[in-house]
């Protein structure tokens, strides 16, 4: 997991303007980061008569993440229009979330996706997330050179451990509530 999240954010760097040097900063940047696992057992309401969400909505913290879900289905995301899409289970398939330290690191070239889990069925459903993130002590600030000529810089520089300390204390019974989004912790130009 470790080996395919780097090679990821490698071809992301890539995929960022033409004669960036992806290299000189997936090494200065991104060669520290670490990533952890989350095993999720979902177990329904035993009755079921509509849907109810799982896990609310809300953007990952990491730079990406990769989700396995089981045959059972539920992850949703969000489209760019405000409607929830079905994300549906695919053998052999992973899902990858963009996270919001990559959406702060990147200005904004890369969008951390609103996603959640819906329960359709009562039975157990079962997923592995692999967060990958930066290092604790990280400093997250976007490069000029990643910002753009004539583009607006939209994040301050911030550590990342005080976005961590920042969501677990507002998430306390508001998981999917407004508010709580790296944009309000850091955000220049709201
Ligand atoms: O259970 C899933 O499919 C997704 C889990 C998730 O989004 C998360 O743990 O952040
Ligand atoms: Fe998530």
């Amino acid at each position: 997991m470790t080996k395919l999240s780097q090679r990821i954010i490698e071809i992301l760097l890539r995929s960022l303007e033409d004669g960036l040097d992806h290299k000189k900063y997936y090494e200065s940047e991104f060669k520290n980061g670490h990533g952890y696992l989350r095993i999720i057992n979902y177990t329904p309401l035993k009755c079921l008569d509509d849907e109810v969400e799982g896990l609310g909505m809300h953007t990952d913290m990491s730079c990406v993440t990769i989700v396995y879900q089981d045959q059972i289905g539920g992850l949703q995301v969000k489209s760019r229009e405000g409607k929830w899409m079905d994300i549906n289970p695919c053998e052999e398939t992973l899902v990858v979330n963009i996270g919001d330290m990559l959406q702060a690191w990147s200005n904004e070239k890369f969008r951390s996706s609103e996603h959640r889990v819906i329960l359709k069925k009562p039975v157990n459903r079962f997923s592995l997330a692999f967060f990958w993130c930066f290092e604790d002590e990280k400093v997250i600030f976007a490069p000029d050179e990643v910002v753009g000529e004539g583009y607006a810089r939209i994040y301050k520089p911030f550590v990342c451990s005080d976005y961590l300390k920042f969501r677990e204390s507002s998430e306390r019974g508001k998981f999917e509530k407004v508010g709580f989004t790296v944009r309000d912790f850091a955000g220049i130009n709201l």
